[in-house]
């Protein structure tokens, strides 16, 4: 399909020598079906990016057109925009990031090169929408792929998801999704016209086992449905205290394969993955093996740990602190990302041995162990979900990482009949997640967007929905008069003449803004409340403004912190609090701890405590340190701050709509900025690189280097030996991506020169220029 020069440069960089049999059988079926859609599954590891990848460049690189592709998580676009650099470089196109405050809507026009938009699921739908509304969907992009198109029966992103789906199909763009194995495949596939391609490939073998109590069970896969067999007892742990604090035997199965091998150990909840870590060092040293894991790799941990710390501002939490010197660390979204990051990192290259993590690493960057350990058959307080658990045994043994896999789920006696049944049933099938909410959402951006016009249009697309093939004509079209009803209540929607159907502009702004109807009416009210009473001695009232309601449920105040909070306003604080209804009064009845009177809703309760939080972090107060004054996980801060960002960037589009909002579009204007970074200006640069975040970010700084073109021109040797546990492989895709900053700035600088040159006014004009 590529060009033998391109694939050469492709597999050089990938490290591959020729593409897997499947790989090759799927490009031929897409070929053959060129004009169809593609839905792929191959279980994980297979090898599925690879083939995606291919299609990409076939179409930067040869039908010259540019591609979007969404993927899950912001910390995968990071991954990918690394990883597809380099080549990006050698072979003359763009990647550009669209993840986090990253990534302009409509994006810049290119004439000369073409571009790769690597997308969150959120990000990418504001890309779409923003082509589609300049018109230019159709002429500039050539392919959309989507990673993991299961997801697409999750609640919320999959609403999203299918919103987008729904939209390309309508305007005949090309579409390849990747999807693990899920029960309604064909459906999926159905749903998006695409020619289906499943293959059950896997690079290496995986033994899967279970373990119940001293009795180990393999999994065998001879019959039609996989079954459990009794295969030997494992070894009585001799060791009594071992015995004592780990009857399951859990350490013993990950000391078998640390420090020379890499094991996962998926957990039921966050305070499970450090109690395990906190377990498995213990048993390490009632074993009598601590010297071997501290000694292994022991000046590469220490300097982990001073990265941490420089990421933390110096309050590394005490587990990790401990447990890292044992090559053992957690993971979780308790943890902010550089924390996260920089584990993924030291676990890739083999500082760290074995992560205790949730279930969000099963579906996140490529981690593979040679070992898998699935701590209990949960998540959270669930049982575990087939394609769950397939999703995490998959990490074991990944080609070129660890060839050869074992997975071990441990359950208890009284757990091992609905085990059995787990390992027997097939994989779940995804559900439609477009109803509700989501659903108005949809209609009023087809409306927007012009997709549609009336009922019956409306009606027409709705029959393309993936929703329509789950629940079927008739339930679907009642939840659509009542979702469009509800459309014409809220204002957002009128009936014209001739059943025309029109946008107002209170609903233009809720679509400019990619928000639901129900957060637009708040934020309207808000807005309108504010423009009454606007406080603007410092910066409380407008980021209150901005505070997402959604995210402040996980963010709920502990009463002593409530009291301990309120108690240290000052006196302008308080004035913006009571100018929301949160009178003294008010605040010293809570402050007793009783419940908030009638007339103050809840909702703006919790908002002014989340905002309260940001308020913090905005004043330049360490994230750790916030975390703690407010009793919530730094993870949970950091995720506020994230989505903070993005909603600003909506709130100010939705006021820019809205003509008597202008003001405040100008007024928080400043925010997604500085919020997204929360640092000082100095690091505003680099913190623009998807991989360095404010510990690196400093470090760089005091390195002299304090600009992406610094770090375009620096030697990846250098880079390495003045940044604390940076990997040399690291330290080259860094450069490697500041590399394609700086081209790609002066290809945008470029094209606008060349767009003022041809538009100058006729040849004496230019004697002035
Ligand atoms: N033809 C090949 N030969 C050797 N290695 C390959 C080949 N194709 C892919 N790989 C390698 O296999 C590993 C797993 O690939 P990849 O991440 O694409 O799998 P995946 O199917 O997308 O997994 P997941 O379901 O977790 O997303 C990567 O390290 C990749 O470089």
């Amino acid at each position: 399909m590529l060009g033998a020069a391109v694939e050469k440069i492709l597999f050089k960089h990938k490290g591959i020598e020729r593409l897997y049999e499947w790989q090759e059988e799927c490009l031929k079926k897409h070929e053959e079906h060129s004009s169809r859609n593609l839905v792929y599954s191959v279980p994980t590891s297979g090898g599925k990016t690879l083939v995606a990848e291919i299609l990409m460049l076939n179409e930067v690189l040869y039908a010259k057109r540019d591609c979007i592709f969404i993927v899950p998580f912001v910390s995968i676009v990071q991954e990918k925009v690394s990883s597809l650099s380099a080549l990006a470089l050698s072979l003359g196109f763009l990647v550009e990031e669209y993840a986090g405050s990253r990534g302009a809507y409509p994006p810049t026009k290119r004439r000369k090169k073409n571009s790769i938009y690597v997308c969150t699921i959120e990000k990418g739908s504001g890309l779409v929408n923003s082509l589609i509304e300049e018109n230019r969907l159709k002429d500039e992009i050539g392919l959309v792929v989507i990673d993991e198109l299961h997801l697409i029966g999750e609640p919320r992103r999959g609403a999203l998801l299918e919103n987008i789906c729904v939209k390309l199909k309508k305007l005949q763009l090309k579409m390849v999704g990747m999807s693990a194995t899920i029960g309604n495949l064909k459906d999926l596939a159905k749903f998006l016209d695409a020619e289906l391609y499943t293959h059950d490939f896997r690079p290496g073998s995986l033994k899967e086992f279970v373990k119940i109590q001293n009795e180990l069970f393999s999994v065998v896969h001879t019959s039609a449905e996989p079954e459990i067999e009794f295969l030997r007892c494992s070894r009585v742990e001799s060791n009594k205290d071992i015995m004592a604090i780990d009857p399951d035997g859990l350490g013993a199965l990950v000391r078998e394969a640390v420090p020379k091998n890499s094991c996962l150990v998926f957990c039921q909840s966050k305070k499970n993955c450090e109690n395990v870590a906190k377990l498995i060092v213990e048993t390490i040293v009632l074993a009598g093996e601590e010297h071997i894991h501290r000694a292994h790799k022991e000046s590469e941990k220490k300097s982990l740990l001073e990265s941490i710390k420089l990421e933390t501002n110096g309050s590394i939490c005490p587990v990790l602190e401990r447990t890292i010197r044992f090559g053992i660390a957690h993971h979780h979204s308790g943890l902010t990302s550089p924390e996260r990051k920089l584990i993924e990192e030291a676990y890739s290259v083999g500082t760290i041995n074995c992560i205790c993590c949730t279930s969000t690493l099963a579906a996140g960057v490529n981690l593979p162990a040679q070992r898998v350990i699935l701590r209990a058959p949960y998540v959270g307080s669930s049982f575990i979900s087939k394609s769950m658990y397939k999703q995490m045994i998959g990490r074991a043994g990944r080609a070129g990482l660890a060839e050869k896999g074992e997975s071990f789920l441990i359950c208890k006696p009284i757990e091992a009949y609905l085990v059995r049944e787990l390992i027997a049933k097939p994989v779940e099938v995804c559900d439609s997640q477009l109803k509700g909410e989501d659903l108005k959402t949809f209609i009023l951006s087809c409306f927007f967007l012009k997709l549609i016009s009336c009922r019956q249009s409306l009606d027409l697309t709705i029959e393309t929905t993936f929703i329509h093939l789950c629940i079927g004509k008739e339930s679907l079209s009642k939840m659509v008069s009542e979702a469009l009803d509800d459309l014409f209540q809220l204002k957002v929607l009128y009936e014209g003449i001739k059943g025309a159907i029109t946008m107002t502009n209170f609903g233009t702004a809720i679509a400019k803004a990619n928000i639901s109807c129900e957060t637009g009416k708040y934020l309207f009210d808000e807005l309108r409340e504010a423009q009454k009473k606007l406080v603007l001695v410092g910066d409380l009232h407008l980021l209150y403004l901005i505070t997402p309601h959604a995210i402040a449920e996980s963010i709920r105040p502990v009463e002593e912190v409530v009291s301990s909070v309120y108690s240290s306003l000052t006196p302008k604080e308080l004035y913006v609090a009571s100018c929301l209804g949160l009178t003294e009064v008010v605040i010293a009845r809570l402050m007793m701890g009783r419940s908030p009177p009638k007339q103050t809703p809840t909702r703006v309760l919790e908002k002014f405590f989340t905002c309260l939080v940001l308020y913090q972090l905005w004043k330049g107060n360490s994230l750790l340190t916030v975390a703690n004054r407010f009793r919530v996980d730094r993870g949970v801060v950091h995720n506020l701050l994230a989505q903070t960002t993005s909603y600003a960037s909506s709130v100010i589009r939705f006021c820019d709509s809205i003509e008597s909002l202008w003001p405040f579009a100008k007024l928080l204007s400043v925010f997604p900025d500085r919020l997204s970074y929360c640092c000082s200006a100095d690091l505003l640069p680099l913190m623009e690189l998807p991989a360095v975040k404010l510990g690196r970010a400093k470090q760089l700084y005091r390195a002299g280097f304090k600009t992406v073109l610094s770090i375009a021109k620096a030697d990846p040797h250098q880079l390495k030996n003045c940044i604390l546990h940076l990997p040399l492989k690291q330290a080259t895709q860094l450069i490697n991506v500041a590399k394609l900053m700086v081209r790609t700035k002066f290809e945008s600088l470029q094209e606008e020169a060349e767009l003022y040159r041809l538009n100058q006014l006729d040849p004496e004009d230019e004697m002035f220029i």
